[in-house]
């Protein structure tokens, strides 16, 4: 065996072919064009051998199967017919080991994805470990993609139609019990015991190839060709509805099932191949696939260049709210560190600690956790009305009122309760952390950490330094966050910070649009089709109208007129409009209430005789391109370090249209050239808030681009 294969092959005394899967010079394995020569070979080899008995695949990498092909292979393919050939050759592979006449098993540990899931799924038996980290599971749709070598045939194979076309829209992965009921893995072990089971198979007889067991409606529905009928038509109804028609994958996905059950697995073969060609020269699947290289390589970023975070072995948690609370939850939950709550009153240390119970005890209904695991989660979560225990924590997080005399004073607190290193981290969203650290004895230790909410379920954190903070509190920082599930990105401080900042103008446009009588659900309609996953105006009865209308004073006050709010909030206010939270805002809400309907009134209230104007593609414009024109302000004042780092914060932060690759990838895709001409329009029609920003008239005169 040479040094360079990626596939060696050992044949046990008892008639057992074990092929270690272990890609040279790569932390994780994944699969390239050139192996299919590679296992060709191997597959001469077990073909020619009659001692051969059985076969195991298994990874000789700690922790992962197969975390897909090789994303990097897929971006190099010029034209279709290239990305065609790629999905081809994988098939061509994954049959042979299918064909062989002794029983062949996957033995799986860790993330077993993609074109992973494709070559286990081609095995006659698969085995998993309880791992929590063993997840499976076709994630190519996240790339606009679908599976290209055989996973649209094999997988509703397995766990039937509805489920596998479910599972490949969504891209959804299961853990390996879940898998086990689905009928995508024959037996759960724990890790320590993996090649035992495995080779215990592989000894075996060979089991007959596997179907489908469904219960209930599906069984009925998948028994006849009108019933798939139905489930291929519901699965592109719902999908394409969330999807706004966004994504061509969707479609390619459903047809080369259909195309694979309706008339064999030649043709459903054939029509995956040719959509993974097709899929794969879309701007879609380029921009997202911009989106993954940008977080992995975020992922080793320290937020400071050659510096080393510190160690971090407890938490404080400052105000037990529901930002407090899920700040607590995802410190002991996701990040397995000590959380310490100090809050004023114990409602609100009780609040903090149910938090964690609710999600956590969620997870256990739904056998993601065990219970002994939740209990130990629960015992890293402490509270308190007073500073003890605040001398061993490594790293406080703010999050109480907006006030700036009480968060300095927050700061004066732990300067005297805490360790001298300890981190101050805020979580404002409107406060100048310049401001909040300006009494602080050790400025180099305050920093912002700005969640978004819900904090379990939102990535990004933006993490916000004024002139005086450490690289070592940056970098402890940055590591803290990255533990807690986030993806943080670096901003400077000032009005806004980035996200907030690029929203407002945004806002107030949509703001500007239903005021001229733009109906509500249409400026909604117009943001959703661009490909948000909310419309503006339900963004700010999400939000609360009070709290936007107290952001756009600021933003005013601080950046200038560009950010005058138009003038409808006071109305609002005065009416006690507040949005979701006090169940009225401009859509109507409580009990009773279907769909979502506009809460008409809120048109007399401003004087508006609603009536549709202007077209959806007008209106997304109109809002979208002051946004694109701010994020040019945020990368030209150094508010952001790169333009990487503003469309993976839009993306993660706001939603923005993942497909686009965040505003500046947009940016550039659209031209700088025909932005600038655009906002100089506008800025004539509309007025001077639409001004393009000096940065983007310079790179237009020099056709320059952000990539
Ligand atoms: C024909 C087929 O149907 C087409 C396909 O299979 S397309 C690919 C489908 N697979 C995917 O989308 C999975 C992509 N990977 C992931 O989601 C995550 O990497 C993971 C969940 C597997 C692991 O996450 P995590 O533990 O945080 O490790 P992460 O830092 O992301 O990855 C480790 C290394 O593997 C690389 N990697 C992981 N999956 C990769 C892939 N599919 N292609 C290329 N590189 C990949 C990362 O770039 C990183 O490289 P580095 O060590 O040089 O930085």
């Amino acid at each position: 065996m040479s040094e360079q294969n990626a596939f060696s092959l050992e044949i046990r005394d008892n008639g057992v072919a074990v092929i270690t899967i272990d890609v040279p010079g790569e932390s994780m394995n994944t699969l390239k064009d050139t192996f299919a020569d590679e296992v060709g070979r191997l597959m001469n080899q077990l073909e020619s051998n009659s001692d051969v008995k059985g076969v195991v695949f298994i990874s000789g990498k700690p922790g992962s199967f197969i975390a897909g092909a090789d994303i990097n292979m897929i971006n190099d393919c010029d034209t279709a017919a290239d990305a065609e050939s790629l999905a081809r050759k994988g098939q061509a592979m994954f049959d042979r080991i299918e064909q062989l006449k002794v029983p062949v098993v996957a033995a799986i540990n860790g993330a077993c994805l993609g074109g992973g899931l494709e070559l286990a799924m081609a095995c006659h038996v698969r085995v998993a470990t309880d791992n929590s980290k063993t997840q499976l599971g076709l994630p190519e749709v996240q790339l606009g993609l679908l599976p290209g070598s055989g996973g649209t045939q094999r997988l509703p194979q397995l766990v039937g139609v509805q489920q596998g076309i479910t599972m490949m829209l969504t891209g959804k992965q299961l853990r390996a019990k879940q898998a086990q009921k689905a009928g995508l893995v024959d037996e759960v072990v724990p890790e320590s015991i993996l090649l035992d089971a495995a080779i215990k198979h592989a000894l075996k007889a060979k089991p007959k190839a596997k179907k489908a067991q469904l219960k209930g409606i599906s069984k009925v529905l998948e028994a006849t060709s009108y019933g798939r009928n139905i489930i291929y038509k519901k699965a592109s109804e719902q999908a394409q509805k969330k999807a706004q028609g966004n994504y061509p994958a969707i479609d390619k996905i459903i047809d080369s099932v259909r195309a694979g059950v309706e008339k064999g697995r030649e043709a459903g073969l054939d029509k995956e191949a040719r959509s993974f060609g097709e899929l794969a020269m879309t701007r879609e699947s380029f921009q997202l696939r911009q989106i993954f290289f940008a977080t992995t390589e975020m992922k080793k970023e320290t937020g400071a260049d050659g510096v080393k975070p510190a160690d971090i072995h407890r938490v404080g948690v400052l105000g037990g709210g529901l930002m407090g609370g899920g700040i607590a939850y995802v410190t002991a939950a996701k990040a397995g560190l000590p959380a310490r709550i100090k809050d004023i009153s114990h409602e609100g240390i009780t609040h903090a600690l149910h938090y964690s119970y609710e999600r956590l005890n969620k997870k256990v209904k739904r056998r993601h956790m065990r219970r002994a695991e939740m209990e130990h989660t629960m015992l890293s979560l402490s509270g308190t009305l007073d500073y003890s225990g605040f001398e061993r924590v490594d790293v406080v997080i703010e999050a109480v009122f907006e006030d700036l005399d009480l968060k300095q004073k927050m700061v004066a607190d732990i300067e005297q309760n805490a360790k001298p290193e300890t981190i101050f981290a805020t979580n404002t969203s409107s406060l100048p952390i310049t401001q909040i650290a300006a009494k602080a004895q050790r400025p180099e230790n305050v920093i912002g950490l700005h969640y978004f909410s819900p904090v379990d379920k939102m990535p990004l954190a933006e993490i916000i330094t004024h002139e005086g903070t450490s690289n070592e509190t940056i970098a402890t920082t940055v590591a803290l966050a990255k533990k807690q599930g986030k993806t943080p990105i670096v901003v400077k401080d000032g009005a806004g910070f980035f996200v907030n900042r690029i929203l407002a103008p945004y806002m107030n446009e949509a703001a500007r649009l239903v005021l001229a009588g733009e109906p509500i659900e249409h400026v909604d309609k117009a943001l959703l089709k661009f490909g948000f996953p909310v419309g503006p105006v339900t963004l700010l009865d999400e939000v609360g109208i009070d709290v936007g209308a107290k952001v756009a004073a600021i933003l005013r006050k601080e950046l200038g007129e560009r950010f005058e709010p138009p003038a409808a909030f006071d109305k609002l206010i005065d009416d006690d409009r507040k949005g979701k939270k006090n169940q009225k805002g401009f859509y109507q809400y409580g009990k009773g209430v279907k769909g979502k309907p506009v809460d008409k009134s809120v048109y007399s209230l401003l004087n508006i005789e609603p009536q549709q104007k202007l077209e959806r593609e007008e209106i997304a414009e109109l809002c979208v391109l002051p946004m694109l024109n701010e994020a040019a302000y945020c990368l030209q004042e150094g508010i952001i370090r790169s333009p990487r780092d503003g469309d993976i914060g839009s993306v993660f932060g706001i939603g923005f249209p993942p497909f686009r690759g965040g505003p500046f990838r947009y940016m550039d895709e659209m031209g700088i050239g025909a932005l600038v001409a655009k906002l100089e329009k506008l800025a004539e029609q509309r007025g001077d808030r639409y001004k393009p920003a000096p940065l983007l008239v310079e790179m237009a005169e020099q056709q320059r681009r952000f990539y």
